[in-house]
């Protein structure tokens, strides 16, 4: 990569229903250096997104043609739909300085550490499965078949909390939230960030 990443790249996984996304839009709402990346998917829109804002809603065909492109950082099978990160988008906001968090499956977080190694993986697990079925139904976007399908792949999804640097169980939302904050102010304080943010302030110091 040409250019020097300022911001970091947080990878956020989860079993459906764990909080993922009630979690980013809490910090999104307090912080303005962090965004998320806008995935492209296959599957249809749920009442109330928009296109552009929760995903890129688009086909298989177009789909397909951006995988042949190599328009994707990574992408996945999940369920029956596809779901992929382009690429350009995320490195002009590391560039800027703001932190990125991709909300991908642990299929996505594996390829994205294959190529950018400092990717900061953090994985949200429900306090029980009871509550994770709850959750699903509470929110009252699925189906009981897409249910009984998301709990299936909650276990294999859940199997690969350990490939991640960190583990959020969320119970009490502000408790989780708080450990999620907690996170992201840290990894800014990295010394290979500060070097690239503080580089004058640095050499100042070392010059006396
Ligand atoms: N690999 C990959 N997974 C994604 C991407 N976007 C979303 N996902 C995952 O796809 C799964 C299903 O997402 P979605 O249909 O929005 O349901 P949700 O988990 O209930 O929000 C989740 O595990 C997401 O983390 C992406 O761009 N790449
Ligand atoms: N700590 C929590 N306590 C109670 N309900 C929660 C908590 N975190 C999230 N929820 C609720 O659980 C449901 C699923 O959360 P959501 O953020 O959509 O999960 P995900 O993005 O991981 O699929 C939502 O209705 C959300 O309001």
């Amino acid at each position: 990569m040409a250019k020097k990443h300022l911001g970091n790249l947080f990878i956020l996984s989860a079993p459906s229903g764990a909080g993922k996304s009630s979690l980013y839009k809490a910090l999104l709402a307090e912080d303005s250096m962090v965004r998320i990346s806008v995935s492209h998917t296959t599957r249809a829109a749920r009442e109330g997104e928009q296109d552009g804002r929760e995903y890129h809603f688009t086909n298989i065909d177009h789909f397909l043609d951006m995988i042949a492109e190599e328009a994707f950082f990574e992408h996945a099978q999940v369920f029956d739909n596809y779901y992929g990160t382009s690429k350009q988008a995320i490195f002009d906001m590391l560039e800027q300085g703001l932190d990125v968090i991709l909300e991908i499956d642990w299929q996505g977080a594996r390829q994205i550490r294959e190529q950018y190694s400092d990717a900061i993986g953090i994985f949200i697990l429900p306090p029980s499965i009871e509550t994770l079925e709850s959750r699903l139904r509470g929110r009252g976007t699925d189906s009981d078949e897409v249910i009984a399908r998301r709990m299936s792949k909650a276990v294999d999804e859940i199997s690969h909390y350990d490939e991640y640097d960190f583990v959020i169980v969320n119970d009490d939302f502000d408790d989780a939230f708080t450990q999620l904050r907690t996170i992201f102010t840290a990894m800014r304080s990295k010394t290979a960030v500060m070097k690239e943010k503080h580089t004058n302030l640095i050499n100042d110091l070392l010059s006396l």
